[in-house]
């Protein structure tokens, strides 16, 4: 297969299902061809599962559940901490097959690597330190006590532009506490949750307590075996708000747990007494990061009307300075979009725009000359609330600007939405940064700085971007149910003092 060549362990590399600790076809006989997006080559294929197969990996995931769950928390703390060792033992090769897959540049590539292994290093850091409760009762002859346990069989279900960080940011925690999990991959990137599965069995992970079912056009099918099923207890998503909302309605029926990351609207509001040099930098980062493919881009930037120009002016020159290409190439600083529709659908919201008004500042088209899944650096001016690309997420490398004259109107704007994960705000002010930051409607606030991700960072939305937190102390919280113990008839008579 054409990944292997790139890689230092072409061992890393395999094609089929992950089932109980084994690598198998699915029963549909079909497969899927996963090309690189930059170069268009065919890197490999992947079997096209079926309900069927999702059925077998729920069965071998609960049946390792009690064996998993009985190990003790240091122990299987154990076992992350090894396959955080072996991600970062083999950090380049699995950057080369998330940029192979998902086209990023490389240095976003090993951030993902990073980021992916500084979750296994933390859950292994929790798995020890799931601590029940104590609680007194309201009568003194009883007893509270609360347990944490583990929920169960998890369905995870993780999207294209993280092909390593979402699935590790999930199963991590979900390890951690003794859950076992069906992983489905993004039918774009199944390579990269292949390599880390093969690392998580090298570092120990027994069969059946991580399995991965690869599907492209049966992803539907997978996702409603997974909701459907009566033994997997929890369904972990992220992707859109669209495809959340479905799942959301397919676990009602057995009333399962669901945790969602689905998509934003990132506000970015650079006000006049900020420092424009962090405030640009940090603008190239949170809308450009990927080619402007993660949940937590800026998608509205507002500017205040003091510094708007020097600000558009300063932006337009470090954009000028992106290198655009192959992710292969070590001076690619932007790759391709995942693939042709995400270009149309960048290219339809900057027609949109300009059909309404907007003006381009820089690029604005599909960059042919590189390949059909290329689109220029873009930044669009005289951006107005009418235009499909405020009120959309654009994924894609395209800013679109607009001017504010007052912190009351900058709130009510970057509010007006029914999304709510990140917001970006510059200000050198304390008693703004603070009433700004309470009052955006998002899960997440990013003062004076471009980067939200952190292990140690909750994170998660709130609106329609969704339910429950990854990462951080609170990051195991949604596989975990809690047991409460009240015991009776246990009156204790103290003996008096003598
Ligand atoms: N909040 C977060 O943490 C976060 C992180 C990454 C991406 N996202 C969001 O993901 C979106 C980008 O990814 P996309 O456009 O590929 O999203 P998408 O929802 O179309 O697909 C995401 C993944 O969901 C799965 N999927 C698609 N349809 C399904 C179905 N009917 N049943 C079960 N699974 C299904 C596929 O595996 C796919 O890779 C953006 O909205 C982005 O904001 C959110
Ligand atoms: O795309 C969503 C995740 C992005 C991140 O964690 O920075």
């Amino acid at each position: 297969m054409a990944l292997k060549t790139l890689l230092k362990d072409p061992s890393l590399v395999a094609d089929q299902n992950y089932i109980n600790g084994e690598w198998v076809p699915s029963v549909s006989g079909k497969r899927f061809d996963v090309f690189d997006p930059a170069t268009g080559s065919l890197l490999g294929s992947c079997p096209e599962s079926t309900a069927a197969d999702a059925e077998k990996a729920i069965h071998a995931a609960d049946a390792a559940f009690p064996a998993w769950r009985s190990r003790s928390g240091r122990e299987r703390g154990r076992i992350l901490r090894r396959w955080y060792d072996l991600v970062m033992e083999n950090k380049d090769d699995l950057a080369k097959l998330i940029t192979a897959e998902n086209g990023k540049a490389q240095a976003d590539a090993v951030g993902e690597v990073n980021l992916s292994a500084n979750f296994l290093e933390w859950f292994a850091e929790e798995a020890p330190r799931v601590y029940g409760d104590v609680i007194p009762h309201s009568s003194s002859a009883f007893r509270v006590s609360v347990l944490k346990e583990p929920v169960g069989v998890c369905g995870l279900i993780t999207p294209w532009n993280f092909p390593a960080a979402m699935i590790a940011r999930k199963l991590g925690p979900a390890l951690a506490v003794g859950c076992t999990v069906v992983v489905k991959t993004a039918g774009e990137t199944p390579f990269s949750a292949i390599a880390l599965a093969i690392l998580g069995a090298r570092a120990g992970v027994p069969p059946g307590v991580f399995n991965i079912v690869n599907a492209h056009e049966n992803t539907p099918e997978i996702g409603q075996a997974l909701c459907y099923s009566e033994r997997v207890r929890k369904v972990s998503f992220t992707g859109s708000t669209r495809v959340g909302r479905l799942l959301m309605k397919q676990c009602s029926d057995s009333i399962k747990k669901v945790s969602l990351e689905l998509g934003g609207n990132a506000p970015f509001i650079v006000f006049d007494e900020a420092d424009l040099d962090v405030a640009v930098s940090c603008a190239v980062v949170a809308k450009f990061k990927v080619t402007g493919q993660t949940c937590v881009c800026a998608n509205r930037i507002y500017v205040q009307r003091g510094v708007y120009d020097e600000f558009l002016k300063r932006l337009v020159e470090a954009v000028q300075g992106f290198r655009v290409g192959s992710g292969h190439e070590a001076t690619t600083t932007h790759g391709p979009l995942i693939g042709a529709n995400a270009v149309n659908k960048v290219a339809g919201l900057v027609d949109d725009a300009v059909q309404k008004g907007a003006q381009v500042v820089l690029g604005g088209k599909k960059l042919h000359a590189l390949g059909p899944n290329f689109f220029e650096p873009t930044i669009l001016t005289n951006v107005t609330d009418e235009m499909r690309i405020v009120s959309e997420e654009i994924f894609g490398p395209v800013a679109a600007i607009q001017p504010f004259d007052s912190e009351a109107e900058v709130i009510a704007a970057a509010n007006r939405c029914e999304v709510g994960l990140a917001a970006y705000v510059f200000t050198q002010e304390a008693a703004r940064a603070t009433r700004v930051s309470e009052l955006l409607q998002t899960g997440m606030v990013a003062l004076n700085t471009g980067v939200i991700s952190d292990v140690a960072a909750p994170f998660g939305g709130i609106k329609q971007s969704g339910l429950g937190r990854e990462g951080s102390k609170y990051g195991v919280d949604d596989y975990l149910q809690l047991k409460t113990i009240v015991t009776g008839n246990m009156s204790v008579v103290h003996p008096a003092r003598i």
